[in-house]
C-alpha cells in the first residue's frame, strides 16, 4: 500500500519515540504555565482596538525581562558582598544582554502611530509606566534611591515592602565599594557607613582611587574590568531611557503623561541621572 505523507510522518515520529499524549505527563505548556501567561492579555478598549495587543505585550515582555534583570542584579550584589568577583561579573554580562534586548524591542512599539495610540490611550486612565514597581527596583538596585518613588506603591503591600527594603539596603555600587575596601583600597569611610536610602553622590577621593586603577589597569585587572562592566550597564540603561523618550515623543508629542508628569520633558531630565558618577568623572583624568 502506498503511504500518504501523513502516515510516513506518523511512522517516523513513533520510531523516534516522540510523545504525543500528555494527559498523564508534563507538557511544554504545563511547565511554562502558558495557561496563566497567555490568559493575561486582556484588552480594555471598546470597541476593541487592533493595536492594544501590541501595547500590552510590549509592556508584559518588558516586565518579564525586568524580572530576570532584578534576579541577576540581586545575585551580582550578593556575590560582591562575599568577594566573589568573577561570578558577579558573569551576572552583569547577562544583565547587559537583557538590557540590549529591552532597548532593541522599542522598534516593535515604534510601529504604533499617534492615531492608533489615541484610540487606546483613554482606556489606560491613570496607569503609567511610572508606576512600574520592577523598574523602580532596578533603579534602586543600581543606586538611584528616592523615597518618594515608594509612595506610588502604597496601595500594593508586596511592591511597597520590596521597595522599602531595597531603599534601605546598599546598592550594587555600594557593595562594590565595600568589596574594594576589603581588598585594601582606600575607600573613604563615609561611603562605607551611610544612610543607604539616599543616593550615592560623587566623591572626589573615589575619583582619585579610580584614577590610579585606570592609570595601570594590569595591576588592578579585576577592579578595572568590574568598573568597565558597570559603565556598560549604565550606558545600556541610558540607551533604554533614550529610546523610550524617542518613542514617547513620536507617539504623544508634548502631551502631559497619564502618570501626571510633564511627559517628554520629565523623561529628558532622567537622561542627566548617573548611577556611577566617579566612573564617568575619572575619564577626564585618564592620560593626564
Ligand atoms: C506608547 C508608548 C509609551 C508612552 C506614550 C509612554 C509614555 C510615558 C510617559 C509620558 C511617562 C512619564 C510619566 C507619566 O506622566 O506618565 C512614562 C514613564 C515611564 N514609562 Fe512609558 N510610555 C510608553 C511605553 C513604555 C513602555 C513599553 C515601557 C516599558 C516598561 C515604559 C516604561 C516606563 C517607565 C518605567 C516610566 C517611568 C520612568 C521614570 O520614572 O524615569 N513605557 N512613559
Ligand atoms: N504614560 C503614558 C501611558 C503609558 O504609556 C502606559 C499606560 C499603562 C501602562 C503602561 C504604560 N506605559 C508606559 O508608561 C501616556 O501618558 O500615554
Amino acid at each position: 500500500m502506498a503511504e500518504t505523507p501523513d502516515r510516513q510522518a506518523n511512522q517516523r515520529d513513533l520510531e523516534e519515540g516522540i510523545q504525543r499524549d500528555f494527559s498523564q505527563s508534563m507538557s511544554y505548556g504545563d511547565y511554562l504555565r502558558l495557561d496563566v501567561l497567555l490568559a493575561a492579555q486582556q484588552p480594555r478598549s471598546e470597541p476593541q482596538q487592533h493595536d492594544e495587543l501590541l501595547f500590552i505585550i510590549q509592556h508584559q515582555t518588558s516586565e518579564l525581562w525586568l524580572k530576570l534583570m532584578i534576579h541577576e542584579l540581586r545575585s551580582a550584589r550578593a556575590l560582591l558582598r562575599t568577594d566573589d568577583l568573577a561570578p558577579a561579573l558573569k551576572r552583569l554580562a547577562r544583565v547587559k544582554h537583557i538590557q540590549h534586548t529591552l532597548t532593541d524591542q522599542w522598534s516593535v512599539l515604534a510601529t504604533l502611530t499617534p492615531s492608533e495610540y489615541a484610540e487606546i490611550r483613554p482606556f489606560l486612565a491613570t496607569s503609567s509606566g511610572f508606576q512600574s514597581a520592577q523598574y523602580r527596583e532596578v533603579e534602586f538596585l543600581l543606586g538611584n534611591k528616592n523615597a518618594d518613588m515608594v509612595k506610588v506603591h502604597a496601595h500594593d503591600g508586596d511592591a511597597r515592602t520590596v521597595l522599602e527594603e531595597l531603599l534601605h539596603e546598599p546598592s550594587l555600587y555600594d557593595e562594590l565599594l565595600a568589596h574594594l575596601s576589603r581588598q585594601g583600597y582606600a575607600v573613604p569611610q563615609r561611603l562605607l557607613e551611610r544612610d543607604w536610602s539616599r543616593p550615592h553622590t560623587s566623591d572626589p577621593e573615589l575619583v582619585d582611587l579610580f584614577a590610579q586603577v585606570y592609570a595601570s589597569p594590569a595591576e588592578h585587572w579585576g577592579v578595572y574590568e568590574t568598573c568597565e562592566e558597570l559603565v556598560d550597564v549604565e550606558d545600556a540603561f541610558q540607551q533604554w531611557r533614550f529610546r523610550h523618550l524617542q518613542v514617547v515623543q513620536r507617539v504623544i508629542g508634548h502631551k502631559t503623561g497619564t502618570g501626571g508628569s510633564s511627559g517628554v520633558d520629565f523623561l529628558r531630565r532622567a537622561l542627566d541621572l548617573t548611577f556611577f558618577p566617579e566612573l564617568y568623572e575619572v575619564r577626564t583624568r585618564i592620560g593626564e
